[in-house]
């Protein structure tokens, strides 16, 4: 089944994870569909984000969002825009995937971490290596 997916990732939060979105990214339009946000794995797209009014970011992202079947984010690096984008998608009753690597020394926020109960957020905790079997899993159940 081809999905739309909306991937989050840091973009003013830091950038230091690009590399890992873009190979995530790659993996979610190679096996499970279009990713509408596939700027935010771009390595050209800096921490002072992209060369575009904030106005028409916002709008335009709430649209992909609001057309999206699932919300993957990667959420090590800590992200303003990446929280709110999930707390959107937790309203709008969008599956969602957190992926956490704990390797990274980080913290994650006890209102990502502690959403146990919320039906439709997945948090993972993972290693980099294993990064493609964590998605593939999830899409998997998904899927079902
Ligand atoms: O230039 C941008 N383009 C864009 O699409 N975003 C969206 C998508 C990302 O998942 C998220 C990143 O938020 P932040 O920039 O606060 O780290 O916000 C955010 C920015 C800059 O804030």
């Amino acid at each position: 089944m081809s999905m739309k997916i909306y991937f989050a990732g840091s973009i003013r939060g830091g950038r230091d994870d690009a590399q890992l979105y873009y190979k995530i990214v790659k993996h979610l339009q190679d096996k499970f569909g279009q990713v509408l946000t596939e700027h935010v794995a771009s390595l050209d797209v800096k921490e002072s984000g992209e060369q575009m009014d904030s106005v028409e970011i916002h709008d335009r992202d709430m649209a992909w969002l609001t057309d999206a079947n699932v919300l993957v984010a990667e959420v090590t690096q800590p992200s303003l825009g990446v929280g709110y984008e999930i707390g959107r998608a937790v309203e709008m009753k969008k599956p969602i995937l957190c992926l956490f690597r704990p390797s990274s020394g980080k913290h994650l926020s006890a209102m990502i971490g502690g959403a146990v109960n919320i039906p439709n957020m997945t948090v993972k905790y993972y290693e980099e290596a294993e990064v493609i079997n964590v998605i593939n899993e999830y899409f998997a159940a998904l899927q079902k």
